[in-house]
């Protein structure tokens, strides 16, 4: 594959939608299908498809079928996660499955198998769906749907005698063998790792009602706000659009570029500032009223990468009054090499939130070294907002793995990094355009 075709299918995979992966696990007929049904018929305009775990049950073999009522079926050992494993891969690489169609009645799975096309959302439900940490990594949202047990046996006597037809002494033998205590050792230990509980299972509409409005949220997201909740990509609007639209194009003269990169600044930073701590504060309108208001966070200051960065000094200082602005200079040594060449941040910083500002992050090496040096002076982590007008997926991998307590604010996300770790479709070298000192056009390669 020439280099060409190999940067453009790195764009692809950059591109595809990753699905939205929700794990609903909750004790034997705790009321998981009803509320995925209830999930899916609020999602009406989304790809939602709902995968079973019950398709995955091992088939029994004669010699197990021969004691089917013996049979474990509340163990994870009775499920072939590996096969759902790989069936996860697939589908979040974009590609169609055939999953198992398990038949109840004979312990095995039955043609035609399942097609499962890529969707939007994916929600995979079963008893030990929370069970195994390689799932678990698959899923950006974990329910534990979780009722009362006695309520659970009572639907679980009425559906396996009334629906499935069995005995009722074997329904309470198999019970009080396997089901209770396969939700004691290994359902209910998953609930520590469910974002979401739902008491009283799908009689709990306002926790569904939420739970809607989290996916319809994350589905409105870029990708890798999904997967980093680090990362804030300020609203998209015809007007930033026709601005990002100025300042991307390479015949634009510099006065143009220059005002129309310091509006998205400015916007930048507005919204960055929205991410600092507040505290409430009541006050006395002219009118005689109480007015419940915030007041905003006192101790930050600035720190620019030096010289990009520089840029947007104007629109914080515009935004906060005597702001303190400290700087960074890094030098770029390859590919990867940062070296530090110089640093001035004010005295205190260790005590403040620091907005860092750089206007492109490509590759994030250097923001990687411009972090390790706040933090190096006493800076928590958790106090840094870094502020960018673009940023592109490889940068913010890097830093985002590497910090996953500051956050990232930016203007919009671009499609991947050329060989020469220019970001791509990019701005060309935002200093010397905003600047004045090149003219140089970065071709795509
Ligand atoms: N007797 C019998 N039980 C089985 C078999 N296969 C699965 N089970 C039981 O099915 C249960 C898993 O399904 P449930 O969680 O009750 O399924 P569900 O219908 O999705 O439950 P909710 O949607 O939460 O109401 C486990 O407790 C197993 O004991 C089988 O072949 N025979
Ligand atoms: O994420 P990275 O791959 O490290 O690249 C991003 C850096 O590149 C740009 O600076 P540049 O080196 O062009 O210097 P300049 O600001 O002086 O123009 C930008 O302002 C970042 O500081
Ligand atoms: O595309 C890029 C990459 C780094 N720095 C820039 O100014 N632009």
């Amino acid at each position: 594959m020439d280099s060409q075709m190999a940067a453009s299918t790195d764009a692809a995979q950059m591109v595809l939608k990753v699905p939205f992966v929700i794990g609903v696990a909750g004790g034997t007929a705790s009321g998981k299908t009803t509320v995925c049904d209830m999930i899916i018929s609020q999602l009406q305009n989304q790809r939602v498809v709902l995968i079973s775990q019950e398709a995955f049950y091992h088939p029994l073999t004669a010699e197990q079928l021969e004691k089917v009522h013996e049979h474990n079926f509340d163990h994870p050992d009775a499920f072939n996660t590996e096969l759902l494993l790989s069936c996860m891969e697939e589908l979040k690489h974009g590609r169609g499955i055939n999953i198992p169609n398990y038949d109840f009645k004979l312990h095995r799975s039955v043609e035609p198998a399942r097609v499962v096309n890529p969707s939007d959302v994916i929600i995979l439900d079963g008893i030990l769906i929370l069970h195994d940490p390689r799932l678990r990594d698959f899923m950006n949202m974990k329910i534990f749907v979780d009722s009362d047990s006695d309520v659970r046996l009572a639907r679980r006597i009425r559906r396996d005698t009334v629906e499935r037809n069995r005995n009722i002494l074997n329904v309470l033998d198999q019970y009080s063998k396997h089901v209770k205590p396969g939700f004691e050792d290994f359902i209910r230990p998953t609930k520590k790792y469910a974002d979401v509980i739902i008491p009283r299972g799908a009689d709990n509409d306002v926790a569904i009602d939420l739970i809607v409005q989290h996916i319809r949220t994350k589905l409105g997201q870029h990708d890798l706000c999904k997967i980093y909740s680090n990362v804030f990509v300020i609203q998209s609007t015809f007007q930033i659009r026709g601005m990002h639209t100025l300042v991307r194009n390479a015949k634009t003269t510099k006065h143009d570029f220059v005002f129309y990169a310091d509006r998205l600044i400015r916007l930048v930073v507005e919204h960055g500032l929205g991410h600092l701590p507040f505290t409430e504060k009541q006050i006395i309108t002219p009118t005689g009223s109480v007015y419940s208001g915030v007041v905003f966070c006192k101790r930050l200051c600035g720190v620019s990468i030096i010289r990009s960065g520089e840029s947007m000094e104007n629109a914080l200082r515009a935004c906060c009054k005597g702001i303190k602005i400290g700087k960074i200079l890094i030098h770029g040594e390859g590919k990867s090499g940062r070296q530090l060449i110089y640093e001035k941040l004010p005295s205190d910083i260790a005590s403040r939130h620091v907005l860092l500002l750089d206007p492109v992050l490509a590759s994030g090496n250097s923001a990687v070294k411009a972090i390790s040096v706040l933090l190096s002076k006493g800076v928590p982590e958790s106090n840094i907002v870094f502020l960018n007008l673009i940023s592109a997926p490889e940068g913010l991998h890097t830093v985002c793995n590497k910090y996953p307590r500051l956050k990232i604010v930016t203007s919009e996300i671009d499609t991947t990094l050329n060989k020469d770790l220019h970001v791509i479709p990019g701005m060309g070298e935002f200093g010397d355009r905003y600047f004045g000192t090149g003219s140089r056009v970065i071709t795509p390669s």
